[in-house]
C-alpha cells in the first residue's frame, strides 16, 4: 500500500476525524508546533468577543460575580486536572509555568522538612533548572543534577535526604516520555515527593495524576492545551497535601477571605490556597474556552492518535528520507506527542520547510523538532510534511546561506 493510502485509510478510520475541523489554521499551512504554541479554536474569537465587548465593556466589575470570573481558575483547573487523572478540587490555574515551578518547589521543601536536596534532570527545560536553583539560594538547599536512569542508584546513596524531585515528563528537545509511575514509586520509597512538569504532557498524553499518587504537577496552557499565547499555567496539589500546603507567595486571592481584607494571612481551604493574585482574565478565559475542544473527548483516544500521527511521521520518514536520524524513541509508549531529527543544519532545515508552509522549530544545537497538536492535524497532512522534509534534505535546499542566518527568537 502507498503512503497515500496509508494516510487516507488512517484518516478513514480516525474516530476523532472531525476534530481537526475544530481548529482554524490556513489551508497553505501544515503546523508542527504545537507543543510550543498550540493552534486556534475556532470558537475562540468570539467568545473573547464577547468577554471584552458585553463582559468587560458592558458589565464591567459586576462580571466577578455575574460571569463567574472570580472562580474562573478553580474552574479551569477542573477541566484541566480532568484531563489529568486528578479528581476535581485538585488544580487551579494561574501564573506563569516558572512561577507555578518556584511555588511548588517551594511547597515541597516545607512538606518535606529536615531533607536538604532537590534533585532535578539536567536535560530540564532550562527554567526548570533556574527556578530550582532560585529556590535552593532561597531556602539554602542543595540541587542535586540527576538523569533520570540514574535515579534509582542515586536515591540509594543519597535518598533519605531528598525533599523533591522536578522532573519533566517529556523532554523538550527529543520528545523522549519518562516512565512516571515508577519514578514516582522510586521517589515514594525513598521518602521524597516528585513535582512533575507536565507541559508537554497536558493535553496530547494520558496521565494520571491521582493514580500514580503523584504530590505536585504543574504545567501550561498554551500548548497541547490550545489556551492561546502566555495563557496560563496550573498547578495540581494532591489532595493529600492540601492542608499543608504553602507556596512561595501568599498573596489575597489564596486567602480564606479574600473580601474580608484582614491584615493576617489565612489560607484558603483547598487548592484555592495556591491562587495569588488577581489573574489574567482575558488569557485565563481564553483557556478556559479552549478547553472546550476537550469535552466529551476521552484522553484514551486523543492519545491513540497522538501515537498515530507520530507513528505515521516516523514511519513516512524512514521510506522517505532514511538517512535522517529521528533522536524520538519509536515505541509508542517512550514519545511525547513530538518527533525530533537530528541535522547538521538543523536550523536552516526549519528555514527551508517554513519557507514551504511547514511550521516546526529548532533546537539547539541540532534539532528540528516537530510538534503533533493530537485533535489538529490529519495523516495526509503529516505524510505532506514528511515529504516536504525529505525533499529539503535530498535536494539540500537548506544549504541556502540565506536560511542559515539565524534571524529568529524561537
Ligand atoms: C517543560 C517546560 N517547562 C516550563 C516552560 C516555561 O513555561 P513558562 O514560560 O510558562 O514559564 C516550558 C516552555 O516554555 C517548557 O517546555
Ligand atoms: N513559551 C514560549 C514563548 O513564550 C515563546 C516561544 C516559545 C515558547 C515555548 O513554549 C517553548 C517551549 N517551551 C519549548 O519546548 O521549546
Amino acid at each position: 500500500m502507498s503512503l497515500d493510502e496509508r494516510a487516507a485509510g488512517l484518516d478513514a478510520v480516525d474516530p476523532l476525524a472531525g476534530e481537526p475541523a475544530k481548529f482554524s489554521l490556513p489551508d497553505s499551512t501544515i503546523y508542527l508546533d504545537g507543543n510550543s504554541l498550540g493552534p486556534l479554536p475556532r470558537h475562540v474569537p468570539a467568545v473573547l468577543q464577547n468577554v471584552v465587548e458585553q463582559q468587560w465593556g458592558h458589565d464591567l466589575i459586576t462580571s466577578w460575580n455575574r460571569h463567574g470570573w472570580w472562580e474562573a481558575p478553580r474552574r479551569a483547573g477542573d477541566r484541566i486536572g480532568r484531563l489529568l487523572g486528578g479528581a476535581p478540587g485538585q488544580v487551579v490555574a494561574g501564573d506563569s509555568t516558572s512561577q507555578q515551578l518556584f511555588s511548588a518547589t517551594v511547597a515541597a521543601a516545607r512538606l518535606n522538612p529536615g531533607r536538604r536536596t532537590v534533585v532535578i534532570d539536567p536535560a530540564s527545560f532550562p527554567t526548570d533548572l533556574y527556578v530550582v536553583a532560585s529556590v535552593a539560594e532561597l531556602l539554602g538547599l542543595e540541587v542535586a543534577q540527576v538523569e533520570p536512569s540514574h535515579l534509582q542508584h542515586f536515591l540509594a546513596d543519597r535518598g533519605s535526604d531528598v525533599a523533591v524531585a522536578v522532573l519533566c515528563e517529556v523532554d523538550f528537545r527529543t520528545g523522549e516520555r519518562l516512565d512516571a509511575p515508577a519514578l514516582t514509586d522510586a521517589l515514594h520509597q525513598s521518602g521524597a515527593l516528585v513535582l512533575w512538569d507536565l507541559c508537554h504532557s497536558a493535553g496530547a498524553l494520558v496521565v494520571e495524576l491521582d493514580a500514580w499518587g503523584a504530590d505536585l504537577a504543574v504545567g501550561c496552557g498554551y500548548k497541547f492545551l490550545n489556551g492561546g499565547p502566555g495563557a496560563p499555567a496550573w498547578i495540581y496539589v494532591a489532595q493529600r497535601h492540601q492542608e499543608q500546603f504553602r507556596g512561595a507567595v501568599a498573596g489575597w486571592n489564596g486567602h480564606a477571605r479574600p473580601f474580608a481584607f484582614e491584615a493576617a494571612y489565612e489560607p484558603a481551604p483547598g487548592v484555592s490556597r495556591a491562587r495569588v493574585g488577581t489573574p489574567a482574565m482575558l488569557s485565563l478565559l481564553s483557556l478556559d474556552a479552549a478547553l472546550d475542544v476537550y469535552d466529551g473527548l476521552d484522553m484514551v483516544d486523543v492519545r491513540a492518535r497522538s501515537v498515530s500521527l507520530t507513528g505515521f511521521f516516523l514511519e513516512c520518514l524512514a521510506e522517505l528520507a532514511p538517512d535522517l536520524e529521528p533522536v524520538t524513541p519509536r515505541e509508542p509508549e517512550r514519545r511525547g506527542s513530538q518527533v525530533s531529527v537530528r541535522h547538521a543544519s538543523a536550523y536552516a532545515v526549519v528555514q527551508a520547510l517554513l519557507a514551504r508552509g511547514v511550521i516546526g522549530d529548532f533546537r539547539e544545537p541540532d534539532i528540528a523538532r516537530f510538534g503533533f497538536s493530537p485533535l489538529a492535524l490529519t495523516h495526509v497532512q503529516v505524510l505532506r510534511a514528511a515529504r516536504e522534509l525529505a525533499d529539503v534534505v535530498a535536494t539540500r535546499a537548506y544549504a541556502d546561506p540565506a536560511l542559515a542566518a539565524r534571524t529568529t527568537v524561537t
